[in-house]
């Protein structure tokens, strides 16, 4: 099965302006994922741009961060899916200024759904959030191409 970085290679980083992880998007979080053994990670530190409550992380950009930490499990597998329901737990409240580690791992894959885990924690160990989210897989994604959803296995690359 082919993702992005097969069809675009070495032009990934350049063309994905996702939100979370792409590298050339000036509002981004830029994250970096990883992937160990059975599981897939990343790091993060918020900033006062990151704030919800006062001196408290924004609950959505959790979320966020969690749902990409999932989606790259499976895409780092090969798995090109799309999230179509997620279930978060706010534990306790993220400081802002506190590095935090985001950590993800399979929970069930049947069929076209996989359902994922993520979870959230401080330097200390202390658990702050966890969620559970369903993937649909698809063939390479999808792409909204002039206010249109399409399956990307219609749309070539532009370059
Ligand atoms: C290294 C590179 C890094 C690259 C890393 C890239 C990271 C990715 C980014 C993070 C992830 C995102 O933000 S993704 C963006 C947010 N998500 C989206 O935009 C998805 C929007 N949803 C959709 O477009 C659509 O739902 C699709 C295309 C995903 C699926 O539509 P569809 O193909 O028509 O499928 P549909 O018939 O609805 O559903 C298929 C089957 O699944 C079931 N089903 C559907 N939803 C659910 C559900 N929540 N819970 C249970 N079951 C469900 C249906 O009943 C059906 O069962 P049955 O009748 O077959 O039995």
């Amino acid at each position: 099965m082919q993702n992005y970085q097969d069809v675009y290679g070495d032009k990934w980083q350049e063309i994905n302006k996702c939100f979370a992880c792409g590298r050339n998007n000036p509002i981004g979080l830029k994250l970096d994922i990883k992937h160990k053994d059975d599981i897939c990670y990343t790091t993060f530190t918020p900033k006062t741009e990151h704030s919800g409550w006062l001196n408290v992380m924004h609950g959505g950009l959790l979320s966020t961060i969690m749902d990409e930490v999932m989606a790259h499990w499976l895409w780092g597998r090969g798995i090109p899916a799309m999230t179509v329901e997620m279930t978060t737990r706010y534990l306790k409240p993220v400081p802002i200024g506190e590095p935090i580690v985001v950590t993800a791992r399979l929970q069930l894959d049947r069929g076209r759904m996989a359902t994922l885990e993520a979870d959230v924690t401080l330097a200390d160990g202390t658990q702050v959030a966890r969620a559970v989210a369903k993937y649909i897989k698809t063939e390479r994604g999808l792409q909204i191409e002039s206010g249109r959803s399409v399956t990307d296995t219609e749309a070539e690359p532009e370059e």
